[in-house]
């Protein structure tokens, strides 16, 4: 099928926090069996597709794009050319990403451009994809990917692209210290897998199959700040602080100012601090801020990809 219905398609798509993150064995595949718990926050990203020819991706935005590749590489090209692959479309899309997540900073921005772009793309050639071939689609392009597309609190298990949706209620307060860094999710994967092979006492075993523990779900669902704190996990933490160790620093500065607890998000080198309201929150930002650290507001859950009416 080959009919666009649409001048431009602009759907917007959330960062996320894993609040929950154990890391197991590796998988046959080579990917890591996980147990992590994500929620969406409103930190976005903004794609807006128009009919084309070809394939092509433009940035704009608040954060440095100046690394993030242009060509067949990047993961919003990606996602528009699996597209038009799996439903026949022979056109292409020009992408123009309005870009707010860091770069390689573990939450998962590129993700929710490759989501945003199959969601968009889907609306602007007319090719009405089921929501089972984009979660599919989204699965080959990213762990992270089916998250981005779904939103909200969610449990990920396998890769973390097998979800469940979690029951949270109210809204969650964070700040998020962006870093002027980046990591790379593969190196911190293995750098964890080294970090075990020294027994680090604050990560699982990795035969053990990981689970999210109830504690966390009881959090979400009690719509409690101070709960959640008491639970946030991530076994990927330990080994982004090895590799950049000024995020101890960071997270350290964040729990004098008020956090309620911080956490290393996904790989890092984001630092995401859960605060108690929204008065802390700014407390927090203007704190964090004073220390020449680009803090940020957000909250949480907030909706997956889904079309803006402009
Ligand atoms: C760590 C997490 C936590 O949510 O997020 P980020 O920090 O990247 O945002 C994810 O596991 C990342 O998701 P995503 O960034 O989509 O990963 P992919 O592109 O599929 O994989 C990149 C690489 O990470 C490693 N990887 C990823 C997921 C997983 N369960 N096991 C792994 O070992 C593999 O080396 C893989 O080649
Ligand atoms: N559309 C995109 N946006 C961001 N990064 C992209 C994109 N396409 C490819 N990449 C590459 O993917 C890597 C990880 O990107 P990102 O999703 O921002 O981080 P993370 O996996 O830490 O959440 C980066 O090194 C980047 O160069």
């Amino acid at each position: 099928m080959n009919s666009s219905s649409a001048e431009m398609v602009h759907v917007r798509a959330p960062g996320k926090i894993n609040v929950f993150m154990r890391v197991g064995a590796v998988m046959d595949d080579g990917y890591h069996d996980v147990a992590t718990a994500y929620q969406a926050v409103s930190l976005y990203e903004d794609v807006r597709a128009y009919p084309a020819d070809d394939f092509s991706v433009e940035f704009t935005g608040s954060v440095d794009t100046s690394d993030v590749p242009t060509d067949g590489t990047n993961l919003a090209i990606k996602a528009a050319r699996m597209l038009a692959r799996k439903t026949g479309y022979t056109g292409g899309v020009r992408l123009e990403i309005d870009k707010h997540v860091p770069v390689a900073g573990g939450m998962g921005g590129g993700s929710a451009d490759a989501a945003a772009t199959l969601v968009a793309c889907d609306a602007l050639w007319g090719t009405e994809a089921s929501k089972d071939d984009l979660h599919a689609l989204a699965a080959r392009l990213g762990a992270d990917v089916p998250f981005a597309l779904l939103g909200g609190t969610a449990i990920g298990t396998g890769r973390g692209d097998r979800l469940s949706p979690a029951l949270a209620i109210g809204q969650f307060q964070w700040v998020l210290a962006l870093p002027d860094s980046q990591l790379s999710t593969p190196t911190v994967y293995t750098e964890l897998d080294r970090h075990r092979e020294r027994h680090l006492r604050d990560i699982a075993p990795a035969q053990v199959k990981p689970s999210v523990d109830t504690a966390v779900l009881q959090a979400l669902r009690a719509g409690d700040p101070h709960m959640l704190a008491e639970s946030l996990t991530n076994d990927l933490q330990a080994p982004a602080i090895h590799l950049a160790p000024e995020i101890g620093e960071v997270l350290e500065l964040g729990e004098m100012n008020g956090a309620l607890a911080g956490i290393v998000s996904g790989s890092g080198p984001t630092v995401a601090f859960l605060t108690a309201d929204l008065d802390s929150a700014l407390d927090l930002q203007i704190a964090l801020s004073a220390s020449r650290l680009t803090a940020v507001r957000a909250t949480g859950p907030v909706h997956g990809a889904r079309i803006i009416g402009d």
